[in-house]
């Protein structure tokens, strides 16, 4: 029987980076040329992958910090994604065939991520998890958006964050810290906003929407007379954090090991978050800062995980052509 045109243009196998056990990038993630193409259950779609994004939980994964919830190996890396549909489950209802779309292709970062992700030529992923692609944005900006910007959003809405609040961001130049600046002061109209980085990175730090920059080098923002209705950390600074916050206000991190009155979340993947931020990103009222060094090809991965382990990295890196 001829092939449907759909079949037709997705060969059986394809190129990805794989780990076939756990440990750093260098020591285990190869590019394998014949890897199989995932097949999809009835409310996914495949995505024929144009970019990626690297994030830090695709390095703490393959070191093994998540063994224990994790899918079997060998494993796929890679939460964020940007490409075209080229197949579509029986129970899909929104998406079809062709469509431009973009997401966190794992709802629960650290419960069982897809064995196979976004480091490769096609991935599987649930229509819910996905959003059509705002039109302004390349695949490689669309790539760097998902997973940073989820986080950023649902801490704010943890944190109950709104208009008529102080926020101080620690670590305002990382891929979620960024998005956090431009969240607080454009779409919730954040009465202040602080945000911590080296003296290099002040200078976007404004030019994201913060009104004050802390130059970590060289102040410990806990000891500023200033106090904040806010502070989300993404630095893992929780302790340090409760001193600079207001009374009655509230500390949101998301990096392991914050202890109450501190609220460590883990984000949970949602295409209704990109959708509802769309206006935003169609008008680049907020856009993804993509660090200087990337996109990195396809076929420098490695290079790009070894940039991100610096924790240097400014905003994110992207992945693209793929
Ligand atoms: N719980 C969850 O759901 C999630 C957790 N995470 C975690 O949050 C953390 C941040 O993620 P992400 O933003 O992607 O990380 P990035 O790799 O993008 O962060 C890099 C940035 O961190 C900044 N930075 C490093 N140290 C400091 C410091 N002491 N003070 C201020 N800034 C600093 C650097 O700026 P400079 O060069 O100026 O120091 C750099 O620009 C990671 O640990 C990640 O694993 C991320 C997403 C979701
Ligand atoms: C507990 C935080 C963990 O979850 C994600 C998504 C990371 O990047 C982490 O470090």
């Amino acid at each position: 029987m001829a092939a449907s045109p759909e079949a037709a243009a997705v060969p059986p196998k394809m190129k990805a980076w794989v780990h076939p056990e756990y440990g750093d990038p260098a020591a285990v993630l190869r590019l394998e040329p014949g890897v199989e193409v995932p097949r999809i259950e009835e409310d996914q779609v495949l995505v024929k992958v144009a970019a990626a994004a690297l994030n830090p939980v695709d390095i703490k994964r393959m070191q093994g910090l998540f063994k224990s919830t994790d899918s079997p190996l060998p494993i796929v890396p890679g939460y964020d994604v940007a490409g075209v549909v080229v197949r579509v489950g029986s129970n899909v209802k929104k998406l079809k065939m062709g469509d431009e779309v973009y997401g966190n292709i794992n709802e629960k970062p650290l419960n069982h991520p897809k064995q196979f992700g976004t480091l490769a030529e096609f991935t599987a992923v649930e229509e819910k998890l996905l959003a059509v692609k705002p039109s302004s944005l390349n695949f490689a900006e669309a790539a760097s958006i998902p997973l940073a910007i989820e986080t950023a959003y649902e801490g704010l809405e943890r944190a109950k964050f709104s208009g008529s609040k102080s926020i101080l961001v620690l670590g305002g130049a990382g891929g979620v810290g960024t998005f956090v600046i431009q969240l607080a002061k454009d779409v919730y109209g954040a009465s202040r906003v602080a945000a911590t980085s080296s003296t290099a990175k002040l200078e976007l730090l404004k030019s994201l929407g913060a009104d004050f920059a802390i130059d970590y080098t060289k102040q410990n923002f806990e000891d500023l007379p200033e106090k904040f209705d806010v502070v989300f950390d993404t630095v893992g600074q929780s302790d340090r954090a409760l001193k600079a916050v207001q009374e009655g206000g509230i500390v949101v991190s998301i990096v392991g090991g914050a202890k109450p009155p501190a609220l460590l979340f883990v984000v949970t993947s949602d295409g209704s978050v990109l959708e509802k931020l769309s206006p935003f990103l169609e008008t680049k009222k907020v856009k993804p800062v993509i660090d200087p060094k990337s996109p990195f090809p396809f076929s420098r991965v490695l290079d790009a995980f070894s940039h991100l382990a610096t924790c240097r990295a400014t905003g994110k890196i992207a992945i693209y052509p793929v």
